[in-house]
C-alpha cells in the first residue's frame, strides 16, 4: 500500500463557538485533503464535530454536558457532518465512507482486525474513510470512551502504520504556555521525546466546543511516536498548508517517530487492551522489566488490585504509582497475593502455578 496520512480535525476547526457546522471550513478541509491524495498518498480523516454540529439542531442552547444529551446531539450531528463531507468531497470526485469506532473495539482483536480490513479495502477502492467515535454507544465510565478524538487518531495511525499523523486544531502547535492565556509564549517547533515538562505545559481546551485541549493531543502524539508514526500538531489556514504540514514545513509542532516501531502484538497490549488489574512493584523489579529485559517474578511484587485471571492484561506501576508498563499475567490475583515477595523456590513450594514468571518478558510492553 502507498504511504498513508491520517488527518484529525477537531471540533474547534469545524464549528463555531455557538455550535453548528461551518460549511466553508468543511469545503476548505476537503480541498486540502484532496490535494494530499493528488500526491499519490492515501488519506484517512478522523473527525470530531458531531456533538457541536448537532446540539443546536436538537434545541439545546449550549454544548450539552450530560452524557445522554451529548449522545443525542452526536446522533443528530454525525448525520449532518457526513452529509457536509459527502458534498464537499464530491466536488473533487472523492467518495467517502463513515466508520464509527469505540475504545472497546480496539481492545477486541477480532473487531479491530475487521475494522482494519474494511479500511484497507476502502482505501484500495479509492474511498476516503471518515472516522469518528461511536458516541451513541460509548459511555464516560471506566475509561471506555475516547472523549476527544486525538487518541482515536493515534490508534488509527498506528493500526494502519501511517506515514504521518496530522492533528489539526485552532492553534499553530504546542506553545510554552496556552497562547490564549499568554499570547507572547514561544512555540516549540520539534519534540524528540515527550518529557514530564512537555506534559506540564500542555493545558486543557481553550474553546467552548473542543474537549481534549493540548494535553490529549500530546498524549496522542506520544502513542504515535511509540508506534513509529511521526506526528504533527498544528493549524491549516491557507490553501496548501496541509501539504506543507505533511512535507515538514507546516504551522505547528513536529513529533519525531521513535525508531523502534512496536510490533502489532505489543501495540495491542500497550494501547488497545483492556486492563483488568494493577500490580505494584519495587524498584528492583521496575528496573528488571523496564531496562533489564527481564520477566516479572513474584519477589519484586508489593501489592495487587483488581480481580484478574491468567491471560488477563494488567497494568504495572512503580512505588510512586506511575505506570511503567502492561503485560499478560500467568497468575490469578489471589495467586500473586500468595506468592508476592517470595523467592522462586518458596513460590514453587507454596503456590500451584504453571509458570514462575508472573509476566513473561515476551508478554510485556514498557510504557514509562
Ligand atoms: N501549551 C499549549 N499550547 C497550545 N495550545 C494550548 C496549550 N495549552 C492549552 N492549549 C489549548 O488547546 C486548545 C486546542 O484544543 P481543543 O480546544 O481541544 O481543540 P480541538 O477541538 O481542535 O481538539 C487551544 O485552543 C489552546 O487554548
Ligand atoms: N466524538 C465527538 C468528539 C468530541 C470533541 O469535542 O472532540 P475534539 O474536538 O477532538 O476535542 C464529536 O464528534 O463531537
Amino acid at each position: 500500500m502507498s504511504e498513508c496520512v491520517v488527518v484529525k480535525i477537531g471540533s474547534s476547526s469545524l464549528t463555531s463557538d455557538e455550535g453548528g457546522l461551518n460549511r466553508n471550513k468543511i469545503s476548505f478541509f476537503a480541498s486540502e485533503l484532496a490535494s494530499i491524495r493528488k500526491t499519490g498518498k492515501q488519506v484517512l480523516l478522523v473527525t470530531s464535530g458531531a456533538v457541536a454540529a448537532g446540539f443546536r439542531r436538537i434545541g439545546y442552547q449550549t454544548r450539552p454536558k450530560l452524557v445522554h444529551e451529548k449522545q443525542a446531539a452526536a446522533a443528530v450531528g454525525q448525520a449532518l457532518l457526513m452529509q457536509a463531507y459527502q458534498e464537499a468531497f464530491a466536488a473533487y470526485g472523492i467518495g467517502v465512507a463513515q466508520i464509527l469506532l469505540t475504545r472497546a473495539d480496539f481492545s477486541n482483536r477480532r473487531r479491530i482486525q475487521n475494522a482494519q480490513m474494511t479500511i484497507e479495502e476502502l482505501l484500495r477502492q479509492g474511498i476516503l474513510p471518515i472516522i469518528n467515535e461511536n458516541d451513541t454507544v460509548s459511555t464516560d465510565e471506566l475509561d471506555l470512551k475516547f472523549g476527544d478524538n486525538d487518541m482515536l487518531s493515534a490508534l488509527v495511525g498506528n493500526l494502519l502504520k501511517a506515514s504521518h499523523l496530522v492533528i489539526l486544531t485552532d492553534t499553530d502547535g504546542l506553545y510554552m504556555e496556552d497562547p490564549r492565556k499568554n499570547p507572547a509564549a514561544p512555540r516549540i517547533d520539534r519534540v524528540e521525546q515527550i518529557s514530564e515538562d512537555i506534559m506540564r505545559i500542555a493545558g486543557g481546551s481553550g474553546s467552548s466546543v473542543g474537549t481534549g485541549g493540548m494535553r490529549s493531543k500530546i498524549e496522542a502524539a506520544r502513542i504515535a511516536m511509540r508506534g513509529g508514526v511521526p506526528a504533527f500538531i498544528g493549524r491549516v489556514v491557507e490553501n496548501g498548508d496541509l501539504l506543507l504540514a505533511v512535507e515538514g514545513t507546516g504551522r505547528g509542532t513536529y513529533f519525531t517517530a521513535q525508531g523502534h516501531n512496536l510490533p502489532m502484538k505489543k501495540q495491542w497490549l500497550g494501547y488497545h487492551s483492556q486492563v483488568k488489574g494493577r500490580i505494584t512493584v519495587d524498584r528492583g523489579a521496575e528496573l528488571a522489566v523496564t531496562t533489564g529485559g527481564k520477566s516479572l517474578l513474584p519477589a519484586g511484587i508489593l501489592s495487587t488490585n483488581g480481580d484478574f485471571h491468567p491471560g488477563d492484561v494488567v497494568e504495572v506501576v512503580n512505588q510512586e504509582q506511575h505506570t511503567i508498563g502492561r503485560g499478560v499475567v500467568n497468575y490469578a490475583a489471589w495467586q500473586v497475593q500468595a506468592a508476592m515477595g517470595l523467592g522462586t523456590d518458596e513460590v514453587r513450594r507454596r503456590v500451584d502455578v504453571g509458570r514462575i514468571e508472573v509476566i513473561h518478558r515476551d508478554e510485556w510492553v514498557t510504557l514509562a
